[in-house]
């Protein structure tokens, strides 16, 4: 009927979004009915309320305990089939060596934290039983856990958790298997490297006095997208960045080079080697490889939805 096919997709994918997102309403299928309660240390925290309520849609009995609950918490650790530890990165560790020593022999121990060495050793030992570790690789205000990636540590005796990964899959996110030491290598350039970068964007923004309603005005939609991206960490928690950032030291090395990178180019640009310029950047386009078109192509259909946004 001559209708692009790209506006039916269009159409069907913003349906299947909001299907994904009423799901909330309805419920999820339980997998394990025979739990016992779930306990979540931190609870009243960003990830812990998205992940309460995931388990409360799921039919989980769910309590919770921050940092003002610890005198309940022989209470309700005594019935718990499942402790899920997401505190600030920086308190982790040592409340799960001083606090977690003696939950339920078969309780499962699991945490959120987004880096995972250190957190999966401190619960492998202070608790006996099972062990997992996650990362969900996603803000709270997902809106739903559709095709979102959390990835896993294994620690101890999956076979016990084997349903939690089927739950987890029920919420419609994707699990990708990792070593505890291969998720952090990746973390310094995907978290630490990146966010840094991002803090010091936001920062030379800052000290210039960048205008951004100018920005906006002068800007292409992919400039937007970028602003978008720098702006949106510093609506997020200082905590949090500064917690990833820090508790990586070896990302050091991965942003000492980042900037020895950018004097070298700066250098470049300084005497005015434009052919040097040309062919570096080649060198990357040849390194990036048929990535560079993928993403051109991903690109662009986030471009078009973010001109679609657009009020003027
Ligand atoms: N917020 C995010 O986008 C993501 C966070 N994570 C991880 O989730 C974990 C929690 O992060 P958020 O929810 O953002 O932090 P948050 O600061 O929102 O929540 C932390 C909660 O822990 C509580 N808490 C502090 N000290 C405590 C103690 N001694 N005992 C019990 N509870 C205590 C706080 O009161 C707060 O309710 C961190 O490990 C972080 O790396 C992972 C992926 C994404
Ligand atoms: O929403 C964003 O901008 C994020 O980058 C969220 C985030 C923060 C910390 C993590 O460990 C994983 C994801």
């Amino acid at each position: 009927m001559g209708i692009a096919p790209q506006l039916i997709e269009d159409i069907l994918r913003r349906l299947m979004r909001e299907s994904y997102l009423n799901e909330k309403d309805v419920g999820f299928k339980q997998i394990k009915t025979d739990l016992g309660s779930v306990v979540i240390v931190g609870g009243k925290g960003q990830l812990g309320g998205l992940f309460q309520q995931m388990l409360k849609l799921s039919g989980y009995q769910v309590n919770i305990l921050d940092k003002d609950d610890w005198q309940q918490a022989d209470s309700l650790f005594s019935d718990a089939g499942m402790v899920l530890v997401t505190v600030p990165i920086a308190i982790t560790c040592e409340l799960i060596r001083e606090k977690l020593t003696k939950l339920p022999k078969d309780c499962i121990l699991a945490d959120l934290t987004s880096i995972k060495t250190e957190p999966v050793k401190a619960m492998l030992e202070a608790h006996s039983g099972p062990v997992v570790g996650f990362h969900p690789m996603f803000g709270p205000d997902v809106g739903s856990l559709a095709k979102q990636v959390i990835v896993v540590c294994h620690g101890r005796s999956p076979e016990k958790y084997q349903w939690l990964l089927e739950q987890i899959a029920i919420w419609g996110a994707r699990i990708v298997e990792a070593e505890p030491e291969r998720h952090d290598n990746a973390m310094q350039l995907v978290q630490a490297m990146r966010h840094f970068s991002t803090f010091v964007y936001g920062l030379n923004l800052c000290k210039e006095e960048a205008d951004i309603e100018t920005l906006l005005q002068f800007s292409s939609p992919i400039y937007r997208l970028e602003l978008a991206m720098v702006g949106r960490l510093f609506a997020q928690s200082p905590e949090l960045y500064a917690d990833i950032i820090f508790a990586q030291q070896d990302s050091q090395h991965a942003i000492s080079d980042y900037l020895d990178n950018y004097r070298e180019a700066l250098a470049l640009l300084k005497r005015g080697d434009r052919n040097e310029f040309i062919k570096q950047f080649e060198t990357v386009a040849k390194w990036f490889g048929d990535f560079a078109p993928q993403f051109q192509r991903e690109s662009r259909l986030m471009l078009q939805s973010v001109n679609d946004m657009k009020i003027n």
